[in-house]
This record gives structure tokens, sequence and C-alpha cells, in this order.
């Protein structure tokens, strides 16, 4: 472990500072697409206006024989489209992948300027993070470059989500931790075979009424995720990064896809995975505050006046805290706002 000291220097000569806070940029969705699939790199500077981070990915879903292409076409992709202020990420080649330090070493070099994250997959514990901690300083520096790269993790093994605190502290480059919930599932035993999302047989069940222990019992579905949700979102805002839902597999049923994003919304993330186009949508509209919930929080604010006390507002008790809450709402819409238009005018309507 680096001394408290030394944790903002640069781990090779010639790297660049690293980072003393992580900016908060939207990523209301991460949209994940395959670089050397020609018809969704052609989608890509459409997608680039309607998504807040576009990632290439490297990793599982691409095909052993095709991570050449898949990685070869990032760059190219990194070079030709622009961005503007979408933000660029992608997914490299777990740890112990044939592929990663290729990834690694031909992205940095090639392709660092245009990059703002690397996720990193599988992590176990923060000795990974410093492995690639070293190597992206040592490549970043042979590349000249001046901005360091950040680094995202994936709770997607049990050893992981065990270390998931000393993850999200092992170094400055950390920007945020997804929830990895198919991998995570397989590490864990766990018997579903979905990725994400609830399962009919975790469940609670009313007690039993009479004598029958059958009939009359209602059963209401429970959240496979909230643990491990919960969890890192607090490891991550207790070191000042980001947490974000993964990915949800069932790209026809839109309805649980939202209700999951929903959950990981109000815990506390600040975006999810989208897979598919369709996803993109869901996610823009779960992450970003409605427009009455924006109105309300300004309301509280300013009847709080100086934030101490207490006062009535529409028969709820408002004080310090609730103030504090408000400003979460606030904050997020106002960020959030300054990227998207549609919303900006959402919520000056509805604070007309
Ligand atoms: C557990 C994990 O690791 S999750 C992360 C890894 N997985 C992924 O990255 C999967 C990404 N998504 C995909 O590969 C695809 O969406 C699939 C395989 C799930 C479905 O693909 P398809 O069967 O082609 O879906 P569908 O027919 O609905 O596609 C409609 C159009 O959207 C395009 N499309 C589908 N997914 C994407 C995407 N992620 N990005 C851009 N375009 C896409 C298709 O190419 C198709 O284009 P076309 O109309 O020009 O023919
Ligand atoms: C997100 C991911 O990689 C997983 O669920 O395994
Ligand atoms: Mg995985």
């Amino acid at each position: 472990m680096r001394s408290p000291k030394d944790f903002f220097r640069p781990l090779a000569v010639g790297a660049p500072e690293p980072l003393r806070q992580i900016p908060f940029r939207p990523s209301r969705m991460i949209h994940f697409f395959d670089p050397g699939n020609e018809k969704m790199a052609a989608k890509v500077p459409d997608m680039a206006g309607k998504a807040d981070v576009l990632l290439g990915n490297l990793e599982d879903a691409i095909q052993a024989d095709r991570k050449e292409a898949a990685r070869n076409g990032l760059v190219r992709i990194a070079r030709e489209v622009d961005f503007g202020d979408t933000q660029l990420w992608t997914r490299v080649n777990s740890l112990d992948s044939p592929w990663v330090l290729d990834d690694l070493l031909t992205l940095v070099t090639a392709i660092g300027d245009k990059l703002d994250v690397i996720m990193v997959p599988k992590v176990e514990g923060p000795e990974d993070i410093h492995y690639v901690d070293r190597l992206l300083a040592q490549l970043e520096a042979r590349a000249g470059l001046t901005e360091p790269l950040l680094v995202h993790a994936i709770l997607e093994t049990a050893s992981g989500v065990a270390n998931v605190e000393e993850i999200a502290l092992a170094s400055p480059r950390m920007q945020g931790i997804s929830l990895g919930p198919a991998d995570l599932a397989a590490s864990r035993r766990m018997k579903t075979t979905r990725v994400g999302g609830g399962h009919p047989g975790y469940l609670v069940r009313t007690d039993p009424v009479g004598d029958s222990i059958e009939d009359g019992r209602t059963t209401y579905q429970q959240d496979l995720w909230h643990y491990t949700v919960a969890r890192m979102v607090d490891a991550c805002v207790a070191a000042g990064i980001l947490p974000y839902y993964g990915p949800f597999g069932d790209i026809r049923d839109v309805v649980a896809c939202e209700d999951q994003f929903r959950n990981a919304y109000l815990l506390g993330c600040v975006g999810a995975w989208s897979l598919h186009p369709k996803q993109i949508e869901i996610a823009r509209r779960v992450f970003s505050p409605e427009a009455s919930e924006v109105v309300w929080a300004r309301r509280v604010i300013e009847a709080m006046g100086d934030g101490t006390g207490a006062v009535m507002l529409d028969g709820k008790m408002q004080d310090d805290a609730t103030v504090k809450q408000c400003q979460v709402i606030v904050a997020l819409a106002d960020d959030l706002a300054a990227r998207d238009p549609e919303l900006a005018a959402a919520y000056k309507e509805a604070s007309a």
C-alpha cells in the first residue's frame, strides 16, 4: 500500500499528474458497441449525439477470432469520428487473458488522447488496479499524454465484492464501478441464468391466513442485486467515485429494464449500461431527475433560506437534511440540462 503522501505522485517518469478529483460528467448510459462490427460502427456518429458515453467493447461478446478486428476498429473509429462532448470509453479484455496486454499497448499509444475511461473487467482486488495503474503510467509517458486515463472496474466476482471498498480507493485514476450481474452470478454460484434483473423464485410470501398454507398468500418478487448495488454505492461515494448499474440482458423486456435501472437510480447510481439502441432512451429517462421533482427540490431550497431550522411545505417537514437531499437533485438536474437541451427545456417548462 502506497503512503498517503505518495498517492498523487505519477507512477512513471513523464506520466501526467493524477487527478485530485473525479469530474462529474453526465454518464446516464454507457452504450456498448462492437467496434469490429461494421453495422454497429456505422451507427457510432449518430449515437454520439444520443448517448452520454459510447464504449467500444473488446471483452466478452466479442468472439476470440474477432478480438484484433475489434481493437483495430476502435482505433479507426476514435480517429475518424467527432464525438463532441460524448465520452469514449473502452472495455479491455480481462487481466488474465491473452489479449489485454495488446489492448492496452495499442489503445494508449494510438488513441490515448481520445479515450476518457478504460473499463477493467473481473477485478478481484486492489492489486489488479495497481497493476493497471502502473502500466498505464508507463504507456502514457511513452505516448506523451498530458491527461491521465481514468479506470473503471466491473464488480463481477465474489472476491471483487468482498474487496470493493479497497478497489474503489486503489488509485486516483478510479472513476467508477459497475455491477456485472452475469459474471458475478456465475462466480457466486447463484442459480440464475439471466443478465441482471429479478427472478420469480427469489421472493417473500405473506403469512398463512386461517388453516390453509396454500390459499390467499401473496408473494412479492425481490431484487437479487439490492445488497451488491447498495454496497457498491457506499464504496464509491466514500471514495469520491461514481457507481453504475451494469447490463440488463432481456432486450425485449423494456419494462423490467426500466424498473431495474430505476432501482439503481434511486439507490444512488448515476447510470447503467445500454446493450441495444432501444436501451439508450430508457437510461436517459430514468437517470434524469423528473421535472416535477426538480421543481419541488427548488421550492424546498428556497423555503429553507439559509438551510437551517425546520419549515412545513405542503404538510411535509423540511430541515437541514432535506435541503441536502434536494441539493442532490438540483445539482444533477443542472449538470444534465447543461448537456441535454431537451431536458433543459422540460425543466424550464415545469418551473414556469
Ligand atoms: C454480460 C456483458 O458483458 S454485457 C456487455 C457485452 N455485450 C454486448 O456488448 C452486447 C451488445 N449488443 C449486441 O451485440 C446486440 O444488441 C445483440 C446481439 C444483443 C442484438 O443484436 P441484433 O440481433 O442485431 O439486434 P436487432 O436486430 O434488434 O438490431 C437492430 C439494429 O440495431 C443494431 N444494433 C444492435 N445492437 C447495437 C448496439 N449495441 N450498438 C449499435 N447498434 C446496435 C443492429 O446492428 C441492427 O442494425 P440494422 O437495423 O442496421 O440491421
Ligand atoms: C457486466 C458484465 O460483464 C457481466 O455482467 O458479467
Ligand atoms: Mg462480465
